[in-house]
């Protein structure tokens, strides 16, 4: 296979106290000065002509929040029920590959700050470390990260099912099972630079045999079909989330087959470009869904209003992926913190102007869609 071609030392000296955290775009200014260029460019890229990886943060410019005054309501509550936990804020963090990449303590640091304000991480089958790894780093603490596990299911049931063992061993307490990828996505900011497997030293953690120790490719499987999410839903007891729908007729199958959740969401882009941005796609899945099960959405998320939004039209809660990668890059285990600690901030002061108290405070009716620019 393939290594990657070296690029820029990241500067990894003793990082001084960053200082506080005004914005979240601070975060890739600074990781794109600390990131091997051929990383930052996997980390930032999109599928073809990357038309959906920007329509999933400019579509929320075409929605406005109508807000309700006179309210009152004091301090902010937002308290999030979802699959049987109460989470402190309606926010997850979004499955992503090889946080090694981004910073040596990788998904380990970023389990901790997750933990730091106790929500949910759903950690990558393609973590650098292995999922047991990552829930001993989080075990002594009392405001645990809740870890979800994301899984490609692979063509090979046997080891799948041993994969989802070591989930349910570790402690996850849900398997995200992405549904978009029945092949990678073309990606060609990767194919230029040659970039197609992690460089000498990392491996996808959580693809080791447990019988022979050699860690095996992720197959992006183009047979999986509802067959095998009914088989899935008997292998295991864990709730599962259908990661990547955005047809409402999936949505619906969703439902039929049993499934507990399902996240709205086009993999930031990097699978089919042309797909519409995932806040376009929530309204008609929530339709179809009926209240039935919990529609959760991610894809461009980057504020406090862009939550705010999403909620208001019908999302129970959003993962963020990107910005986690730019924070851990930049600031390590403290710059997730801080970013979950930002959005936290953000959502609270966007509700309390939108006369919201709880997250079930915002409805349809406060959001205008279809707001020319
Ligand atoms: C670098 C990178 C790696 C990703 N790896 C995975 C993955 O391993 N599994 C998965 O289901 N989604 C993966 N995704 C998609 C994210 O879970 C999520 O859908 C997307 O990043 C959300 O959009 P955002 O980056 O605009 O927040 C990845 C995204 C990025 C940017
Ligand atoms: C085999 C790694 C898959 C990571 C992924 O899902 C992505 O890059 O979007």
């Amino acid at each position: 296979m393939p290594s990657v071609p070296a690029q820029v030392t990241p500067s990894r000296t003793a990082m001084a106290d960053p200082g506080p955290l005004h914005r979240l775009d601070d975060l890739e200014a600074e990781a794109r000065l600390r990131l091997d260029p051929v990383h930052r460019d996997f980390f930032a890229g999109g599928a073809g002509d990357e038309r959906t990886l920007r329509a999933n943060e400019t579509a929320f410019d075409a929605y406005r929040i109508l807000p309700r005054v006179l309210r009152g309501g004091g301090e902010r509550d937002l308290r999030t029920e979802l699959l049987g936990e109460t989470l402190p804020m309606p926010v997850l963090v979004s499955p992503t590959a090889f946080h090694r990449l981004a910073h040596p303590e990788g998904e380990v640091a970023t389990a901790r700050a997750v933990g730091a304000v106790g929500t949910v991480l759903v950690v990558s089958m393609a973590s650098t470390t292995p999922i047991e790894a990552v829930a001993e780093a989080i075990e002594p603490s009392d405001r645990s990260a809740r870890l979800w596990f994301q899984l490609y299911p692979q063509p090979d049931l046997g080891f799948t099912a041993s994969v989802v063992s070591r989930a349910e061993a570790a402690g996850c307490r849900a398997l995200v099972v992405t549904v978009d990828s029945p092949v990678f996505g073309r990606r060609d900011r990767d194919l230029r630079n040659g970039f197609l497997d992690l460089p000498p030293g990392y491996c996808c953690e959580n693809m080791r045999d447990p019988e022979t120790g050699r860690v095996r490719d992720i197959v992006m499987d183009a047979t999986l079909d509802w067959a095998r999410i009914e088989w899935l839903r008997a292998t295991t007891r864990l709730p599962i989330v259908l990661k990547g729908i955005l047809h409402p007729a999936d949505a619906r199958l969703a439902v039929a087959h049993g499934v507990d959740a399902v996240l709205v969401s086009n993999h930031g882009g990097r699978q089919l470009d042309g797909v519409p941005a995932s806040i376009d796609a929530l309204p008609a899945v929530v339709a179809a869904v009926g209240g039935r099960i919990p529609v959760l959405l991610d894809g461009g998320i980057r504020r406090g209003t862009d939550i705010l939004t999403a909620l208001a039209l019908g999302a129970v809660a959003v993962g963020v992926g990107r910005p986690v990668l730019w924070a851990l890059a930049a600031r390590g285990e403290r710059g997730v913190s801080q970013l979950l600690d930002l959005l936290r901030a953000e959502l609270a002061r966007a509700m309390t102007l939108a006369g919201a108290v709880r997250p079930a405070d915002l409805t349809r009716e406060m959001i205008l869609d279809r707001v020319p620019g």
